[in-house]
């Protein structure tokens, strides 16, 4: 698939741009500050509905402003398609083909982004919240129903926790009854994301690993084990899952009580990243784990592949010069010809334009875009 073309209006810094993209690779140039990085964030808005860097959607909408719009068009495997995203600070509306979706788990997954930034290595250095926020993302954009049943858990885990906090102190059977109602709900939702999730990281590690030992010359195993908040012999059977959690709430129920929070589920997940059997996150040097972030993003782009059937644009936010050669070399032979490639930075002096085949060049400055043609044409 690939983004022909996209037009933003109050988008951050930008007030009205339209750009024509190449299917191959575009590269956006300027000093800091001038709207680069709000560009390749509005097509991981576009893609995702949300921001990979803040939750606060408010944020997208130009200062001053009511509502920002994201337009794409977009070239797919079956045919065009056209993405309407806006954001304002009651919510967002979302088109497909000009049909508004009333649920946006119809639209996510209609463009397919990965998107590689410096704060990537947060992945592996970063807190289980960025993990978990990492996962649910990449997910969603590959089973359509999963923001669904995300938002699901969210609600019940919420009424949940209210409920705990009104349990404090008392003890009677009806509120057994009632806690035993909510373990039921909470259980039975919570089952279903964290077999995604293991579902997920199961692919995930064989390509990452594979992608890794490449990089590394075969130096190097990558593994990455998903860390549920309670031990689980085996995800194949739902009903044995959703058994050892409702045990475990069991367990945990005065704890939970005292605490008034629940203290089991997917929304106290972790993945941890071993190199060589050791922890990365501890052991691994600052340059082993900006491989493993690059590893698994580049693993991310051939799992999109092999579930969704085409491969995703790519967004790399200012990395290259991050990169040594090595690594650099082997990001483009990645992306080369196949992917469409969208890439930021400050100057083409830290970009391997001899390995680049054709690329074209856009100048940002203070929220204007204007395209100056190609290199290696
Ligand atoms: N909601 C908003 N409305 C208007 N301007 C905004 C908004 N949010 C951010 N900006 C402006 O956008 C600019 C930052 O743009 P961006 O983060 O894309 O920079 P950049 O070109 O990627 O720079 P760098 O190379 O430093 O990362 C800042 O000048 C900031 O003040």
């Amino acid at each position: 698939m690939y983004l022909k073309q996209m037009k933003l209006q109050h988008y951050r810094n930008y007030g009205h741009i339209e750009l024509e993209a190449s299917p191959q690779v575009n590269i956006f140039i300027g000093p800091n500050a001038q709207g680069k990085t709000n560009l390749l964030e509005s097509i991981y808005v576009l893609a995702l509905t949300k921001s990979h860097r803040t939750h606060k959607d408010k944020e997208l909408v130009q200062w001053n402003e009511e509502r920002a719009i994201i337009q794409g068009e977009l070239e797919r495997r079956y045919g065009a398609c056209r993405l309407d995203l806006m954001i304002t600070n009651h919510g967002k509306k979302a088109k497909l083909n000009g049909l508004e979706q009333k649920k946006l788990s119809n639209y996510i997954g209609s463009l397919n982004v990965v998107m590689f930034a410096p704060e990537d290595l947060e992945i592996v250095k970063g807190s289980p919240s960025t993990r978990r926020r990492f996962l649910d993302m990449e997910i969603a954009q590959v089973y359509p129903g999963y923001v669904h049943q995300l938002g699901q858990f969210q609600k019940i885990l919420a009424q949940r926790n209210q409920y705990l906090k009104q349990q404090f102190g008392k003890s009677n059977a009806s509120s057994d009854a009632m806690l035993d109602i909510w373990n039921q709900q909470i259980a039975a939702s919570g089952t279903k994301i964290m077999q995604k999730r293991q579902q997920f990281i199961y692919k995930l590690q064989k390509w990452a690993d594979h992608i890794h030992s490449g990089i590394t010359a075969g130096a190097e195993k990558l593994d990455i084990v998903y860390r549920p908040s309670f031990s689980v012999e085996s995800f194949d059977d739902e009903s044995m899952v959703f058994e050892q959690f409702m045990v475990k709430l069991t367990q945990m129920k005065e704890q939970e009580i005292r605490r008034g929070t629940t203290l089991v589920g997917p929304h106290r997940d972790d993945i941890e990243f071993f190199i060589n059997d050791k922890e990365a996150h501890t052991y691994g040097s600052q340059g082993q784990q900006r491989t493993t972030a690059l590893s698994v993003k580049l693993a991310e782009i051939e799992l999109i592949h092999q579930e969704v059937g085409e491969y995703p644009i790519l967004l790399l936010d200012d990395v290259l010069s991050e990169l040594d050669r090595n690594r650099q070399t082997q990001l483009i032979e990645t992306f080369q010809s196949k992917v469409q490639t969208f890439i930021t930075t400050t100057g083409l002096e830290s970009v391997n334009l001899q390995k680049l085949q054709e690329a074209k060049i856009f100048n940002v400055e203070s929220g204007s875009i204007v395209s100056s043609g190609f290199a290696n044409s």
